[in-house]
C-alpha cells in the first residue's frame, strides 16, 4: 500500500481549524448518560461522540458493555446535538449492527488489531463502506502488524481510513498505562504521512491528570487529532474511571493546548532553521564516523579474542561501560533511558561484528 494524498480527504472534509476531537464516555451506560454527555460536548471542539458499546475487558466478571441498545442512544444523541457518532467493533456482528444504526466512525481496538483473522473478518464485513474506519495500534509494539491491519481494510476498498495511537503494553512498571513508544507512531507517520493519525491519551496515560501533557506531545509531533474519554461523573464511570475527564475539563484541555502549525515560511525562521539543520547534519556525520571507528576497534578485539579463544560477551566490562555512560550522559543532559537504548544497540552491533570476525 502506497501513501496517497486522498487518505486525508475525509478529515479535510470536516474543514476544522483545530485537531479533530473524538470524545465521549469509555462505555455507554444509560440513555440519560449518553445524552447528557453529548449535550455537554455540543459546544466543544468535538466532532465525533464516542462510546464503547461492547467492552473487551482484560478479565471476565467486569461490565462488558450495554450492547446494541447503546447504538440507539448514540443515534438519538446525534439527532439531538448534531455530533457524529463513533464506536468500537470487534467482529462481523458488531459491524452489521453499527452499520444498521448508521454509526459514522468505527474503530478496531488494540486487542483486535493483533489478530489478522479478526481484522480480516471486520474488513470483509465493511467491504466498500464510506464510513470512517480507524485502527488502533496493536497491544504489542509491532509496526508491521499495525500497517497490515490498515492494508486489510484498504484492500477491502475502505477509503476513509485512519489510525489511533493508544500506546503499548509492557510488563515493566511505567508511569503510563500503555507505554507511548512515540517512535512507532512517528515511523507510521513517516511511511504514511497522509493517513490521519489520532492520539488516544486516555489509554496511554490511564490517568486524567496526565492527559494534557501527552496530548501536547502528540500535537508537537503533528498528530491530526485526539480521542479523549469524557464523562460527566468520571469517578463513578462503569469502566476506566481514572482516565476519564469531564466535558468542562476537556474544554479546558483544548484552551491549554498549544496547537502547532506544520510549516512556517517566514524568512528569518527559515534561515535560522537551515543553519541549525546544517549543524545537525555535521553532528550526525560525526556520530556515524565515530560509530564506524568504534566497530573497527571491536573487530580488532574480536580478532584478539579469536587468537586466544575468548568469549565475545564480557558482562563485567559491559556493565562498567553502561554505568559510566549513564553518569556521563547525565552530565550532558541525556536521560538514562536514552543512554540505555543507545548503548544496548551499540553493544549488540559490537557483538555482531565480533561474531563475524571470530567465526569468520
Ligand atoms: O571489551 C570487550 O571485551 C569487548 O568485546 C567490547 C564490548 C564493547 O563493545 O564495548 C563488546 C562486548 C563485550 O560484552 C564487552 C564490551
Amino acid at each position: 500500500m502506497e501513501n496517497k494524498k486522498e487518505f486525508r480527504n475525509w478529515l479535510e472534509a470536516h474543514r476544522l481549524e483545530h485537531p479533530l476531537v473524538i470524545a465521549g464516555p469509555c462505555s455507554a451506560e444509560t440513555e440519560e448518560q449518553v445524552l447528557k454527555i453529548a449535550h455537554e460536548l455540543k459546544d466543544s471542539d468535538t466532532t465525533y461522540l464516542r462510546a464503547g458499546i461492547w467492552k473487551p475487558r482484560t478479565r471476565p466478571g467486569n461490565f462488558e458493555g450495554v450492547g446494541a441498545i447503546g447504538l440507539k442512544w448514540l443515534q438519538k444523541a446525534k439527532a439531538e446535538t448534531g455530533l457524529l457518532t463513533a464506536t468500537e467493533v470487534a467482529n462481523r456482528a458488531h459491524v452489521d449492527l453499527a452499520l444498521e444504526h448508521d454509526i459514522d466512525l468505527l474503530w478496531i481496538g488494540a486487542r483486535s488489531t493483533v489478530s489478522p483473522f479478526i481484522v480480516q473478518e471486520i474488513a470483509d464485513a465493511l467491504q466498500g463502506t464510506d464510513k470512517v474506519v480507524l485502527v488502533k495500534n496493536p497491544v504489542n509494539p509491532d509496526l508491521a502488524l499495525w500497517i497490515g491491519a490498515v492494508e486489510r481494510l484498504y484492500t477491502a476498498d475502505i477509503k476513509n481510513l485512519g489510525v489511533i495511537h493508544r500506546g503499548f503494553s509492557t510488563y515493566d512498571k511505567s508511569k503510563y498505562r500503555n507505554n507511548p513508544e512515540w517512535q512507532i507512531a512517528v515511523d507510521f507517520q513517516s511511511k504514511y504521512p497522509d493517513i490521519p493519525l489520532i492520539c488516544d491519551p486516555s489509554h496511554i496515560t490511564g490517568k486524567r491528570d496526565m492527559i494534557l501533557e501527552v496530548s501536547q506531545t502528540a500535537l508537537d509531533l503533528n498528530y491530526d487529532g485526539l480521542m479523549i474519554e469524557t464523562h460527566y461523573d468520571p469517578d463513578n464511570a462503569w469502566s476506566d474511571a481514572a482516565q476519564q475527564v469531564t466535558p468542562d475539563s476537556l474544554k479546558q484541555i483544548f484552551l491549554d493546548l498549544r496547537i502547532r502549525k506544520e510549516h512556517d515560511d517566514e524568512a528569518g525562521y527559515q534561515s535560522k532553521l537551515s543553519q541549525l539543520r546544517a549543524q545537525i547534519d555535521v553532528i550526525d556525520n560525526a556520530i556515524i564516523e565515530t560509530m564506524g571507528k568504534r566497530m573497527k576497534t571491536a573487530d580488532s578485539i574480536g580478532a584478539l579474542k579469536k587468537s586466544r579463544n575468548v568469549a565475545v560477551l564480557q558482562s563485567k566490562r559491559w556493565n562498567e561501560i553502561l554505568g559510566k555512560m549513564i553518569l556521563e550522559g547525565e552530565e550532558h543532559g541525556l536521560s538514562e533511558e536514552f543512554i540505555l537504548r543507545v548503548f544496548k544497540a551499540i553493544h549488540q552491533e559490537s557483538i555482531n561484528h565480533q561474531e563475524k570476525v571470530i567465526n569468520g
